[in-house]
């Protein structure tokens, strides 16, 4: 372990030499030495968020393509945390623990909960070189694939909480070949999801899809296994099953929460052995196949309950993921209105919206998530007519029952008359309804500056200086 100290940046100018060496182009070499004897070491990939504190000596390097930050840490402290969190809003971050003492556990998770994406310790500047040259090459092709037709044809959403996940499965699809269990709410997008896991999995085979409510326990053997000729009352002829048919390739089981537990027991065995036999027949027959498992049910708690096997559930769980609600993800629905309309629109090119038609999009409840929405501009669609605009008018009448109470409703009023009574000044309630509004949007967007600035109506520099006051007047009330 090489303590960087006053050597901080010779180690910094030794892993950017190295890094050289290991495939990593280093962009930009500005360096700011450090103040402190312990000091850390910050290493941009981007010119545009290389950054120094006052305990960091900071150097700016590129990996290959621009959105990746390599951060020397000779210790962790706020203004680190700080660096961290700002690179963090345009680049993958890697944290290099240099520290003389190695960085405590609460430390490390303090610099991933500020954003850093993977954390290494220091070893010698070839070690890290090469360690930190394989990341960063994983996440140029990660960021190749999510920028890939492939991925933004069919995956529609730019919110934060649906980047993380199409940038978790893109990972796990392409690079791995661990099985996937993907949950979450009916219409969040499950199905797409398990066919951008097989167009993103480099498999040979088919995606083999099996709606598991549809499997009665009379047909569902020869569903799976297949049979032979004779195999039964009615086999008239030879048939190969989905584990015949998913061989080489992937078995996605829709709704795998609806499997009866004898099922669950057969499939076990298949995935165990990797093989399987067809009803009437004793010779084994080898099939490799990926699984790829949805469900809206909460598995765990069928697994506490006994409803699912729980040796099933870790075999199909390796990996898993939950698409967000829409209610999780508002900055989506535009996005997707304007998708639906250039899919419904024989000419492709879609249709504007007016105000109200927009706001009524933006805050009516889809209990059925993006299904929903889609249903819904479709029959606004249907409805519309001739040139201009989709209005207000075309919204079908049965729809406008969905419309969403007027604001300010009665729980703001309670909220207000609450403050009222305990004496607030206007200048209060007025700060505290703004300061929860941009905490709420910044939670939401990942604590994107611009998009957050972009969602409430304001520059982005008003945010910043907005939220530098409301830290001020945090400091200053607790002093
Ligand atoms: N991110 C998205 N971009 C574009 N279309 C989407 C997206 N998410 C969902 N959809 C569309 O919404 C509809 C429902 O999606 P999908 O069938 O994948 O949901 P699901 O979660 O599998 O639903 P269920 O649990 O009811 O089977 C589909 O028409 C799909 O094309």
């Amino acid at each position: 372990m090489q303590a960087l100290g006053q050597g901080g940046a010779q180690a910094a100018s030794a892993l950017r030499a190295a890094l050289g060496g290991a495939g990593v182009t280093v962009r930009d070499a500005a360096f700011s030495t450090s103040a402190s004897a312990s000091a850390s070491t910050a290493a941009s990939t981007s010119a545009s968020t290389s950054a120094s504190t006052p305990t960091a000596a900071s150097i700016a390097a590129s990996a290959s393509a621009t959105g990746f930050g390599v951060v020397l840490c000779g210790g962790c402290d706020g203004s680190l945390l700080q660096t961290i969190q700002a690179l963090a809003l345009n680049a993958a971050v890697l944290a290099i623990d240099c520290a003389a003492e190695p960085l405590s556990p609460d430390a490390m998770w303090a610099l991933l909960e500020a954003g850093a994406t993977d954390l290494l310790p220091w070893s010698s500047a070839e070690l890290c070189a090469q360690q930190v040259a394989a990341r960063l090459h994983r996440w140029d092709a990660l960021q190749k694939l999510m920028g890939s037709h492939a991925v933004q044809g069919c995956l529609v959403g730019d919110s934060a909480p649906w980047r993380a996940l199409v940038r978790g499965v893109v990972e796990v699809a392409a690079f791995t070949q661990s099985p996937v269990l993907i949950t979450g709410e009916t219409g969040t997008g499950k199905d797409l999801i398990a066919r951008l896991i097989h167009r993103l999995s480099g498999a040979t085979g088919e995606l083999t899809v099996l709606d598991c409510t549809t499997l009665s326990p009379e047909l569902a053997g020869s569903e799976l296994f297949g049979h032979e000729r004779g195999a039964f009352t009615g086999a008239v002829s030879a048939r190969d099953g989905a584990f015949a048919m998913a061989n080489g390739g992937i078995l996605f089981l829709d709704e795998v929460g609806e499997l009866p537990l004898p099922l669950q027991a057969q499939l076990l065995r298949v995935i165990q052995e990797q093989q399987y036999k067809r009803i009437g027949s004793n010779q084994w027959q080898p099939s490799r196949f990926r699984l790829v498992c949805a469900t809206n049910r909460d598995l765990e708690a069928d697994v506490a309950t006994g409803a699912f096997r729980a040796d099933l559930y870790y075999r199909i769980a390796a990996w898993r993921c939950r698409p967000p609600p829409l209610r999780e993800r508002q900055a989506d629905i535009l996005p997707l209105v304007d998708h639906f309309l250039r899919q419904l629109d024989p000419q492709g090119r879609g249709c504007p919206l007016d105000r109200a038609v927009r706001d009524y999009l933006l805050t009516r409840d889809y209990k059925g998530n993006v299904r929903d929405l889609r249903q819904t501009v479709a029959r606004i669609w249907y409805r519309h007519t001739g040139p201009g605009p989709i209005t207000i008018g075309d919204v079908p009448p049965d729809e406008r029952l969905h419309r969403a109470p007027a604001w300010p409703d009665a729980p703001f009023c309670d909220a207000i008359r609450h403050a009222v009574d305990r004496g607030m000044s206007l200048a209060r309630i007025g700060q505290a309804a703004t300061d929860m509004a941009i905490r709420l949007v910044l939670e939401q967007e990942g604590d994107n500056n611009q998009r957050a600035a972009q969602r409430l109506g304001v520059t982005d520099r008003a945010l910043q200086i907005r939220r530098k006051a409301a830290r001020e007047g945090e400091t200053e009330s607790r002093s």
